[in-house]
Protein backbone atom coordinates (compact mmCIF):
# COMPACT_ATOMS: atom_id res chain seq x y z
CA UNK A 1 0.00 0.00 0.00
CA UNK A 2 1.48 3.74 -0.84
CA UNK A 3 0.76 5.85 1.16
CA UNK A 4 2.31 10.00 0.37
CA UNK A 5 2.91 12.18 2.79
CA UNK A 6 3.45 15.81 3.48
CA UNK A 7 5.13 16.39 6.95
CA UNK A 8 5.45 19.73 8.08
CA UNK A 9 6.03 21.52 4.77
CA UNK A 10 6.19 25.12 4.68
CA UNK A 11 7.52 27.82 1.37
CA UNK A 12 7.61 31.33 1.99
CA UNK A 13 8.19 33.88 -1.34
CA UNK A 14 10.08 36.71 0.26
CA UNK A 15 8.36 38.05 3.19
CA UNK A 16 4.91 36.07 1.74
CA UNK A 17 4.32 33.05 3.89
CA UNK A 18 2.82 30.60 0.58
CA UNK A 19 2.49 27.30 2.40
CA UNK A 20 2.33 27.15 6.33
CA UNK A 21 3.28 23.89 7.95
CA UNK A 22 1.16 21.79 5.73
CA UNK A 23 0.59 18.18 7.13
CA UNK A 24 -1.39 15.61 4.66
CA UNK A 25 -1.27 12.33 3.77
CA UNK A 26 -2.78 10.74 0.29
CA UNK A 27 -2.91 7.15 1.00
CA UNK A 28 -4.09 4.65 -2.15
CA UNK A 29 -7.03 4.34 -4.24
CA UNK A 30 -8.61 7.69 -3.12
CA UNK A 31 -9.43 10.58 -5.63
CA UNK A 32 -8.71 13.81 -3.79
CA UNK A 33 -9.79 17.21 -4.84
CA UNK A 34 -7.83 19.99 -3.57
CA UNK A 35 -9.59 22.86 -3.60
CA UNK A 36 -8.85 26.66 -2.88
CA UNK A 37 -9.45 30.42 -4.03
CA UNK A 38 -6.75 31.65 -6.39
CA UNK A 39 -3.56 32.05 -4.71
CA UNK A 40 -4.02 30.12 -2.02
CA UNK A 41 -0.80 27.87 -2.57
CA UNK A 42 -2.13 24.95 -4.52
CA UNK A 43 0.02 24.55 -7.45
CA UNK A 44 2.80 25.56 -5.09
CA UNK A 45 1.62 22.81 -2.70
CA UNK A 46 1.84 20.34 -5.65
CA UNK A 47 5.17 21.55 -7.38
CA UNK A 48 6.91 20.64 -3.72
CA UNK A 49 5.26 17.30 -3.86
CA UNK A 50 6.49 16.16 -7.01
CA UNK A 51 10.24 17.85 -6.40
CA UNK A 52 9.88 21.05 -8.50
CA UNK A 53 10.17 23.33 -6.04
CA UNK A 54 12.08 23.20 -2.92
CA UNK A 55 10.17 23.38 0.26
CA UNK A 56 12.12 25.51 2.89
CA UNK A 57 10.95 23.00 6.11
CA UNK A 58 8.79 19.81 6.02
CA UNK A 59 9.24 16.65 3.59
CA UNK A 60 7.56 14.69 1.18
CA UNK A 61 7.77 10.62 1.44
CA UNK A 62 6.14 8.03 -0.19
CA UNK A 63 6.03 4.89 1.82
CA UNK A 64 8.55 6.30 4.59
CA UNK A 65 11.44 7.48 1.49
CA UNK A 66 12.05 10.96 1.24
CA UNK A 67 10.85 11.59 -2.81
CA UNK A 68 13.59 14.64 -3.09
CA UNK A 69 16.13 13.70 -5.58
CA UNK A 70 15.01 10.14 -5.01
CA UNK A 71 13.93 8.84 -9.25
CA UNK A 72 12.08 5.46 -8.22
CA UNK A 73 9.96 7.66 -6.09
CA UNK A 74 9.75 10.11 -8.10
CA UNK A 75 8.78 8.10 -11.06
CA UNK A 76 5.54 6.76 -8.88
CA UNK A 77 4.11 10.26 -9.45
CA UNK A 78 2.96 12.43 -12.51
CA UNK A 79 1.84 15.91 -12.20
CA UNK A 80 0.11 17.70 -14.84
CA UNK A 81 0.16 21.32 -15.22
CA UNK A 82 -0.23 23.92 -17.17
CA UNK A 83 3.42 24.56 -17.17
CA UNK A 84 4.70 22.79 -20.43
CA UNK A 85 7.62 20.42 -19.70
CA UNK A 86 7.89 19.57 -23.88
CA UNK A 87 9.72 21.06 -26.82
CA UNK A 88 7.57 22.94 -28.71
CA UNK A 89 8.95 21.04 -31.57
CA UNK A 90 8.22 17.90 -30.75
CA UNK A 91 5.53 15.32 -32.15
CA UNK A 92 3.20 14.36 -29.50
CA UNK A 93 3.55 10.66 -30.89
CA UNK A 94 7.49 11.10 -30.28
CA UNK A 95 7.01 12.90 -26.62
CA UNK A 96 4.71 9.29 -25.80
CA UNK A 97 7.50 7.56 -27.02
CA UNK A 98 10.01 9.52 -24.64
CA UNK A 99 7.80 9.30 -21.64
CA UNK A 100 7.37 5.57 -21.87
CA UNK A 101 11.11 5.64 -22.08
CA UNK A 102 11.11 7.55 -18.68
CA UNK A 103 8.04 5.87 -16.67
CA UNK A 104 8.12 2.59 -18.36
CA UNK A 105 4.95 1.08 -19.50
CA UNK A 106 2.01 3.31 -21.16
CA UNK A 107 -1.27 2.11 -21.49
CA UNK A 108 -1.57 2.16 -25.43
CA UNK A 109 -5.14 0.43 -25.67
CA UNK A 110 -6.75 3.61 -23.34
CA UNK A 111 -4.28 6.00 -25.11
CA UNK A 112 -5.93 4.85 -28.53
CA UNK A 113 -9.46 5.21 -26.86
CA UNK A 114 -9.06 8.06 -26.03
CA UNK A 115 -7.36 9.87 -28.74
CA UNK A 116 -9.86 8.47 -30.76
CA UNK A 117 -13.09 10.63 -28.94
CA UNK A 118 -10.93 13.65 -28.29
CA UNK A 119 -10.17 13.68 -31.58
CA UNK A 120 -6.35 14.64 -31.41
CA UNK A 121 -3.55 14.11 -34.27
CA UNK A 122 -0.20 13.25 -32.55
CA UNK A 123 1.40 14.15 -35.55
CA UNK A 124 0.84 17.53 -34.53
CA UNK A 125 3.65 19.53 -32.61
CA UNK A 126 3.07 20.06 -29.10
CA UNK A 127 3.45 23.75 -29.93
CA UNK A 128 0.87 23.96 -32.30
CA UNK A 129 -1.87 22.72 -29.94
CA UNK A 130 -4.87 24.94 -28.69
CA UNK A 131 -5.08 25.64 -24.78
CA UNK A 132 -7.95 22.97 -24.82
CA UNK A 133 -6.03 20.24 -26.87
CA UNK A 134 -2.88 20.97 -24.96
CA UNK A 135 -4.87 20.27 -21.81
CA UNK A 136 -6.07 16.95 -23.45
CA UNK A 137 -2.70 15.77 -24.45
CA UNK A 138 -1.05 16.15 -21.39
CA UNK A 139 -4.70 14.56 -19.98
CA UNK A 140 -4.03 11.73 -21.56
CA UNK A 141 -0.20 11.11 -20.67
CA UNK A 142 -1.35 11.59 -17.40
CA UNK A 143 -4.00 8.47 -17.22
CA UNK A 144 -1.94 6.45 -19.44
CA UNK A 145 1.32 6.29 -17.73
CA UNK A 146 1.86 3.79 -14.89
CA UNK A 147 1.95 6.00 -11.83
CA UNK A 148 0.55 5.23 -8.24
CA UNK A 149 -0.50 9.23 -8.03
CA UNK A 150 -1.56 10.80 -10.71
CA UNK A 151 -1.82 14.60 -9.64
CA UNK A 152 -3.63 17.02 -11.89
CA UNK A 153 -2.72 20.86 -11.44
CA UNK A 154 -6.58 22.37 -13.21
CA UNK A 155 -6.61 19.68 -15.55
CA UNK A 156 -9.74 20.94 -17.49
CA UNK A 157 -8.12 24.32 -18.46
CA UNK A 158 -9.91 25.32 -21.75
CA UNK A 159 -11.65 22.40 -22.28
CA UNK A 160 -14.95 22.96 -23.66
CA UNK A 161 -18.03 21.31 -21.63
CA UNK A 162 -18.14 18.69 -23.89
CA UNK A 163 -14.64 17.11 -23.59
CA UNK A 164 -14.85 18.15 -19.96
CA UNK A 165 -17.53 15.45 -19.62
CA UNK A 166 -15.69 12.90 -21.71
CA UNK A 167 -12.46 13.43 -19.29
CA UNK A 168 -14.78 12.98 -15.91
CA UNK A 169 -15.97 10.16 -17.63
CA UNK A 170 -12.77 8.43 -18.89
CA UNK A 171 -11.07 9.47 -15.25
CA UNK A 172 -13.91 7.25 -13.57
CA UNK A 173 -13.42 4.82 -15.69
CA UNK A 174 -9.53 4.58 -15.78
CA UNK A 175 -10.25 4.31 -11.91
CA UNK A 176 -12.14 1.84 -12.25
CA UNK A 177 -9.77 -0.58 -13.96
CA UNK A 178 -6.88 0.39 -12.41
CA UNK A 179 -7.27 1.95 -9.33
CA UNK A 180 -4.63 4.30 -8.18
CA UNK A 181 -4.19 7.86 -5.99
CA UNK A 182 -5.75 11.21 -7.85
CA UNK A 183 -5.22 14.57 -6.73
CA UNK A 184 -7.58 16.96 -8.16
CA UNK A 185 -6.84 20.70 -8.08
CA UNK A 186 -9.62 23.15 -9.86
CA UNK A 187 -12.19 25.33 -9.39
CA UNK A 188 -14.78 23.68 -10.51
CA UNK A 189 -16.24 22.40 -7.50
CA UNK A 190 -19.57 21.35 -8.52
CA UNK A 191 -18.21 19.54 -11.45
CA UNK A 192 -15.94 17.22 -9.40
CA UNK A 193 -18.43 17.11 -6.25
CA UNK A 194 -19.75 13.81 -7.58
CA UNK A 195 -16.49 12.54 -8.55
CA UNK A 196 -14.01 13.31 -5.50
CA UNK A 197 -13.93 11.03 -2.48
CA UNK A 198 -11.88 13.48 -0.16
CA UNK A 199 -11.79 16.76 0.01
CA UNK A 200 -8.62 19.28 0.90
CA UNK A 201 -9.18 22.95 1.29
CA UNK A 202 -6.34 24.77 1.41
CA UNK A 203 -6.66 28.42 2.40
CA UNK A 204 -3.71 31.19 2.35
CA UNK A 205 -1.11 27.61 2.53
CA UNK A 206 -3.14 26.83 5.32
CA UNK A 207 -5.29 22.89 4.85
CA UNK A 208 -8.82 24.46 6.88
CA UNK A 209 -10.26 21.10 5.89
CA UNK A 210 -9.77 17.73 5.49
CA UNK A 211 -11.74 14.60 5.27
CA UNK A 212 -13.76 12.66 3.36
CA UNK A 213 -16.80 14.08 1.43
CA UNK A 214 -19.61 12.21 2.42
CA UNK A 215 -17.87 12.93 6.05
CA UNK A 216 -18.16 17.18 5.05
CA UNK A 217 -21.11 16.88 3.62
CA UNK A 218 -23.00 15.30 6.66
CA UNK A 219 -21.96 18.21 8.94
CA UNK A 220 -23.50 20.44 6.55
CA UNK A 221 -26.71 21.92 7.89
CA UNK A 222 -28.65 24.56 6.55
CA UNK A 223 -31.38 26.08 8.64
CA UNK A 224 -34.19 27.77 6.82
CA UNK A 225 -37.57 29.68 8.40
CA UNK A 226 -38.51 32.67 9.76
CA UNK A 227 -35.98 34.72 11.04
CA UNK A 228 -36.14 34.63 15.10
CA UNK A 229 -36.64 31.23 14.88
CA UNK A 230 -33.84 30.26 12.60
CA UNK A 231 -31.44 32.76 14.77
CA UNK A 232 -32.47 31.11 17.86
CA UNK A 233 -32.23 27.65 16.81
CA UNK A 234 -28.71 28.46 15.53
CA UNK A 235 -27.63 30.33 18.85
CA UNK A 236 -24.78 28.90 19.88
CA UNK A 237 -23.87 26.56 16.48
CA UNK A 238 -20.98 26.55 14.43
CA UNK A 239 -23.00 29.01 11.70
CA UNK A 240 -21.12 29.49 8.58
CA UNK A 241 -22.93 31.65 6.58
CA UNK A 242 -26.56 33.41 6.07
CA UNK A 243 -28.99 34.21 3.49
CA UNK A 244 -31.75 36.51 3.95
CA UNK A 245 -35.01 36.13 1.36
CA UNK A 246 -37.51 39.03 2.75
CA UNK A 247 -39.08 37.42 6.35
CA UNK A 248 -37.12 34.25 5.84
CA UNK A 249 -33.31 33.39 6.81
CA UNK A 250 -31.04 30.70 5.88
CA UNK A 251 -28.43 30.16 8.60
CA UNK A 252 -25.75 27.62 7.17
CA UNK A 253 -24.28 25.92 10.07
CA UNK A 254 -20.87 23.44 9.69
CA UNK A 255 -20.72 20.89 12.49
CA UNK A 256 -22.90 19.23 14.79
CA UNK A 257 -26.37 20.44 15.62
CA UNK A 258 -27.24 19.80 19.87
CA UNK A 259 -29.92 17.74 20.89
CA UNK A 260 -33.03 20.11 21.24
CA UNK A 261 -35.98 19.70 19.22
CA UNK A 262 -36.25 21.65 15.67
CA UNK A 263 -39.12 24.14 16.11
CA UNK A 264 -42.04 22.89 13.26
CA UNK A 265 -41.26 26.59 11.63
CA UNK A 266 -37.64 25.42 10.29
CA UNK A 267 -36.37 23.21 8.02
CA UNK A 268 -33.20 21.16 7.83
CA UNK A 269 -31.54 20.01 5.12
CA UNK A 270 -27.56 19.58 3.81
CA UNK A 271 -25.98 22.23 1.40
CA UNK A 272 -24.07 21.42 -1.24
CA UNK A 273 -19.44 20.90 -1.31
CA UNK A 274 -19.16 24.41 -3.54
CA UNK A 275 -21.46 26.42 -0.56
CA UNK A 276 -19.41 24.87 1.93
CA UNK A 277 -16.13 26.32 0.25
CA UNK A 278 -17.37 29.76 0.04
CA UNK A 279 -18.26 29.97 3.22
CA UNK A 280 -14.82 28.61 4.62
CA UNK A 281 -12.38 30.69 2.73
CA UNK A 282 -14.54 33.92 3.18
CA UNK A 283 -14.92 32.76 7.32
CA UNK A 284 -11.34 32.24 7.06
CA UNK A 285 -10.38 35.42 5.23
CA UNK A 286 -7.68 37.08 7.10
CA UNK A 287 -8.35 34.71 10.16
CA UNK A 288 -6.85 31.80 11.89
CA UNK A 289 -8.49 29.24 10.32
CA UNK A 290 -8.88 25.24 12.44
CA UNK A 291 -8.03 21.78 10.46
CA UNK A 292 -10.82 20.02 10.34
N1 LIG B 1 7.89 31.69 -8.20
C1 LIG B 1 7.20 32.50 -7.40
N2 LIG B 1 7.72 33.65 -6.94
C2 LIG B 1 7.05 34.47 -6.12
N3 LIG B 1 5.77 34.22 -5.70
C3 LIG B 1 5.19 33.10 -6.12
C4 LIG B 1 5.87 32.18 -7.00
N4 LIG B 1 5.02 31.14 -7.24
C5 LIG B 1 3.88 31.42 -6.57
N5 LIG B 1 3.97 32.58 -5.91
C6 LIG B 1 2.94 33.19 -5.03
O1 LIG B 1 2.50 32.19 -4.16
C7 LIG B 1 1.11 32.31 -3.92
C8 LIG B 1 0.44 30.99 -4.19
O2 LIG B 1 0.49 30.74 -5.59
P1 LIG B 1 -0.05 29.39 -6.22
O3 LIG B 1 0.15 29.49 -7.69
O4 LIG B 1 0.54 28.24 -5.51
O5 LIG B 1 -1.62 29.47 -5.85
P2 LIG B 1 -2.84 28.66 -6.45
O6 LIG B 1 -3.67 28.25 -5.27
O7 LIG B 1 -2.37 27.58 -7.34
O8 LIG B 1 -3.60 29.80 -7.26
P3 LIG B 1 -4.54 29.78 -8.56
O9 LIG B 1 -5.77 29.01 -8.17
O10 LIG B 1 -4.82 31.22 -8.78
O11 LIG B 1 -3.76 29.14 -9.66
C9 LIG B 1 0.62 33.46 -4.78
O12 LIG B 1 0.55 34.61 -3.99
C10 LIG B 1 1.71 33.59 -5.82
O13 LIG B 1 1.80 34.90 -6.28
Amino acid sequence: MSVLEVSHVSKSYGSKSVIVDVNLSFEENKIYGLLGRNGAGKSTLLNIITNRTFADDGEVKIDSENVADNDSKLGLMYLMSEVDLYPNGAKLSQIIADSELMYGDFDHHLADRLVDQFGIDLSQKFGKLSTGYNSIFKLILALCLPVKFVILDEPVLGLDANHRELFYSELLDSYATNPRTFILSTHLIEEVANIISDVIILDQGRIILNQPVEDALAKTHSVVGPRQDVEQYTKGLNVVGRDNMGNIRANYVYGDLDDRPLPDTLQLSNFDLQKLFIFLTNQYEGGRPNEN
